[in-house]
């Protein structure tokens, strides 16, 4: 990369993007325009445009549940008709925002009242999955935007420990339950639910009240009726919508309670607009395609299993657990659209923490470690608490790592550095290998004004379509995910098993040492070795 720079004093311009108030600089690749071309013709050959016309036509691209992905509906602020089965979806999605923004109003007036009278100030949004990493992501990334005097809780973990925690902070007279679930009949979620509405009922005890502290976002309107809460208070989504690109359904009614409808309105514009970008910029110049083919040549060219992605900014803390389920769970198969296994690798690891706390953690390896790690690192020019040298120090460390990942430091600077320092001969011998940085490390570099809605908006659009465009590439369905049901259904075995006195001698040794050890355990006896079914 260095000999790539070195020969071409343009090759910022020539590898970055901008649009609107973002910069994607892709430049720090070990990329050529040759290698560009040649992906962008991979991504030609496989009809990348003709993929993204269906998914945005409401075409079934989820095959195997037989269904249309069309999130992009949910903020189609063009207001041009969508068609699902010759339908337009368009009045229903809007019909779903205006009972989301009134909602917001009743919060704003002051009229959303619990079974006291007194106003309601706190939400729980109770849901797991796609239910529950975007809400939570954005009202993390949202909090400068928040309203005065409202807080909002996430309960996803089964572990009642979750749901324990937030019940001791919480007034049941203020605080309203949101119950968020595609399904309604994922186990955690409805666990939690009912685990809530029992503790509620032991402070409020009429019935009655539960309308006052309980909404439903669900597809499942007879689900939602038998768990009691009324259709009136029941926001809707879609089939069409997937579990973890539904945020921008009423799934993000807890975002709304925070920071209110305009700014949710905002984060649907941003994405609109990253929509727009994708669909209608030419394939060089577009930001998810440019991206997702980068990341395809550093996994099927480079063996790279991991990427990492590194926000400089505090708010963006679950920015990278939100699109770990985003990835990992769209593009985490091993069968190609025609039943066949593939034999290339797919979908990579995706993991990251913010900076500056990832640097004193595990850059390390990400500079000197025998593996390649690509990393988007991404940062606000701007910041919402300008407190000292803060944030200067914080986007010095950005420009620092990328630029020290791709220049590295050889032998000849590191011996400089250590005579300038008055190191003697001896540690130098020693010293030299291990404190050579090798450089050519790749990076994306993602700096954006300020973390506003919008701009937040068309970062999370950014990211999923260059999802969408690696499942075209690699010829896989990324809107399903067998293969989380295989856990569900043992758990759901298993369960029963745990109540019986009787040892389980059903499963393979370890799995029944396991249980059997856990059973002991709870029964208090003392340790007696291992479990042996003779
Ligand atoms: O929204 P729900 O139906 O409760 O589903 C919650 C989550 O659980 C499932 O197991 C899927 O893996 C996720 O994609 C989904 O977001």
């Amino acid at each position: 990369m260095k000999d790539l720079f070195a020969r071409d004093l343009h090759r910022f311009h020539r590898f970055s993007i901008r649009f609107n108030d973002i910069l994607v600089d892709f430049s720090k690749n070990i990329i050529t325009e040759q290698t560009l071309s040649l992906l962008i013709s991979l991504a030609r050959r496989l009809d990348l445009s003709g993929a993204v016309d269906k998914m945005f036509s409401g075409e079934l691209i989820n095959a195997t549940e037989n269904r249309a992905v069309l999130h992009t509906a949910l903020r189609n602020k063009g207001n041009f008709p969508v068609l699902f089965q010759g339908q337009d979806v368009m009045p229903g999605v809007k019909r779903v925002l205006a009972k989301m923004k009134q909602f917001s109003r009743e919060i704003d007036l002051g009229k959303l009242r619990g079974y006291t009278g007194k106003a309601i100030n706190t939400f729980v949004n109770i849901g797991i999955g796609g239910s529950d990493l975007g809400p939570l992501m954005v009202t993390e990334s949202l909090r400068p935007f928040a309203r005065k005097g409202v807080s909002v809780y996430f309960v996803s973990n089964i572990d009642g420990t979750h749901l324990a925690e937030i019940l001791k902070n919480i007034n049941p007279e203020t605080t309203l339950f949101l119950v968020a679930s595609k399904t309604f009949t994922t186990q955690e979620t409805m666990t939690n639910a009912h685990s809530a509405r029992e503790w509620f009922l032991s402070h409020a005890g009429d019935k009655a009240h539960i309308e006052k502290h309980f909404v439903a976002i669900s597809t499942n309107a007879s689900a939602v009726d038998a768990f009691g809460i009324s259709p009136a208070n029941r926001f809707e989504f879609w089939d069409w919508v997937g579990g973890r690109y539904s945020l921008w359904s009423a799934i993000g009614l807890s975002i709304v309670c925070y920071v209110g409808y305009d700014h949710f309105d905002a984060l649907l514009r941003g994405g609109y607009e990253m929509d727009e970008h994708f669909r209608t910029t030419p394939l060089e110049k577009n930001i998810p395609v440019v991206l997702a083919l980068i990341g395809v040549w550093y996994n099927n060219f480079f063996g790279a299993h991991t990427e990492a992605i590194l926000p400089y900014d505090q708010y963006m803390h679950r920015f990278p657990a939100y699109f770990q389920q985003a990835n990992m769970e769209s593009n985490g198969k091993s069968i190609d659209r025609s039943g066949k296994k593939v034999v290339y690798h797919t979908g990579p690891i995706i993991w990251g923490e913010p900076g500056t706390n990832g640097q004193h953690a595990f850059y390390q390896l990400i500079h000197q470690g025998t593996r390649m790690v690509p990393a988007d690192f991404l940062a606000p020019a701007l910041s919402h608490n300008p407190m000292g040298a803060h944030h200067e120090i914080l986007l010095s460390n950005f420009f620092a790592q990328t630029e020290a990942l791709l220049s590295g430091r050889d032998e000849q600077a590191v011996i400089r550095e250590m005579k300038d320092a008055g190191g003697n001969s001896l540690s130098l011998e020693t010293l030299v290998p291990h404190r050579v940085f090798q450089g050519n490390r790749p990076t994306n570099s993602i700096l954006f004004k300020q973390l506003t809605p919008r701009i937040l908006g068309s970062l999370i659009a950014m990211y999923e379509h260059k999802i969408f465009t690696q499942g075209v590439i690699w010829n896989i369905f990324s809107f399903d995910q067998w293969g989380v049901e295989l856990g569900k259904d043992l758990a759901r075995k298993i369960l029963p098993e745990l109540g019986t006195p009787d040892a389980v001698t059903n499963h393979d040794s370890s799995t029944n040492g396991l249980i059997n050890t856990f059973k002991s355990m709870v029964r208090g006896e003392t340790w007696g070795g291992f479990y042996n079914p003779e």
